[in-house]
């Protein structure tokens, strides 16, 4: 929120970061349980400019009632329900509830807890913790006005061939050598703008969130990977990201932007020896693996009307 301060421009909101909350859902009539783990960032943009100014708190939403309020909404929702719902749900709440409160920003990480297979057999109540992580952003306004994106956080992935890197700038610091095989292995964070631009307009089919997550995931990987027999050759760490964004796009009419952060993690040939002896030949078998320095390689790809 801005306003005009003695010739100043001045611009604040207020929030509760990190309210961790978990929420199980337990199945009438037996069937197994169902959990999440998520960490809420709230952020309000309100007209509390005399708190700043005068001392005076009187228009102040406490971030302490925005960490109580995240505890109420989870009991009150019955049914097991996505990140963005639950997002778009609290958001919507500070908007109505506050007369002050012009538009909120909930932020939601999903803690990647998965139901535990065991001998094949899923089971009721037991679940254990899987790597990447499920992310959203809701910001909503007063009005009913939307922008939700999505996300995946830290899908490490690597494939041992089925890539190269040629034809590069080649000049006086160059050092590296041009290849048709190497290892290809990043960390992906992917954002994913949806097109529902009012909460009016959101599905309400159960867990819809839930499921476009998992299907952009799968089209991460399997457009990162090709297919299981053979995979697909990558020209550059930028060609496969731009792969995997077009599929995205093509494949979901609903998200009308995304993007991708595809950090570059090298894994360097070991070659040892000495003034008289080779002790280790690279033979595409024996990597130095390491986590820095590394590439960064980030693109946003947009529907033509759309953008992040
Ligand atoms: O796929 C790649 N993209 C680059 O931009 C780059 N730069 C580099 O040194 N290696 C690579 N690999």
């Amino acid at each position: 929120m801005a306003n005009e301060l003695d010739g100043f421009h001045f611009e604040q909101n207020h929030g509760k970061a990190r309210v961790r909350v978990a929420r199980v859902w337990r199945a009438d009539g037996g069937g197994g349980h169902s959990m999440v783990e998520w960490s809420v960032n709230i952020t309000l943009f309100s007209d509390c400019i005399n708190a700043y100014v005068r001392d005076d708190n009187s228009d102040i939403v406490a971030t302490d009632t925005m960490k109580n309020t995240v505890y109420v909404k989870a009991k009150e929702c019955s049914q097991q329900l996505s990140a963005e719902e639950f997002a778009i749900l609290l958001a919507k709440h500070f908007t109505a509830f506050y007369p002050q409160v012009t538009s909120a920003i909930v932020k939601i990480v999903e803690k990647p807890w998965e139901r535990i297979n065991l001998n094949g057999q899923p089971h009721e109540h037991g679940f254990k913790l899987g790597n990447e992580k499920h992310t959203t952003e809701a910001v909503v306004k007063k009005s009913g006005g939307l922008k939700l994106t999505s996300g995946i956080a830290g899908l490490s992935v690597l494939k041992t061939t089925q890539s190269g890197f040629e034809g590069f700038v080649r000049d006086q610091y160059t050092a590296l050598p041009e290849t048709r095989e190497r290892m290809l292995a990043t960390e992906v964070t992917a954002i994913w703008r949806y097109s529902y631009d009012s909460i009016s307009k959101v599905p309400q089919k159960p867990l819809y969130f839930n499921e476009r997550y998992l299907d952009v995931k799968n089209v991460v990987l399997s457009t990162f990977f090709g297919p299981p027999k053979g995979g697909v050759y990558s020209a550059s760490v930028q060609s496969t990201l731009f792969q995997i964004e077009k599929a995205v796009l093509i494949r979901f009419p609903d998200i009308s932007s995304v993007q991708l952060k595809m950090p570059n993690i090298h894994f360097l040939p070991v070659n040892i020896s000495t003034k008289d002896n080779t002790i280790v030949k690279f033979n595409d078998d024996v990597f130095l693996p390491t986590d820095e320095p590394h590439g960064s390689i980030e693109a946003t790809l947009s529907r033509f009307w759309a953008r992040m």
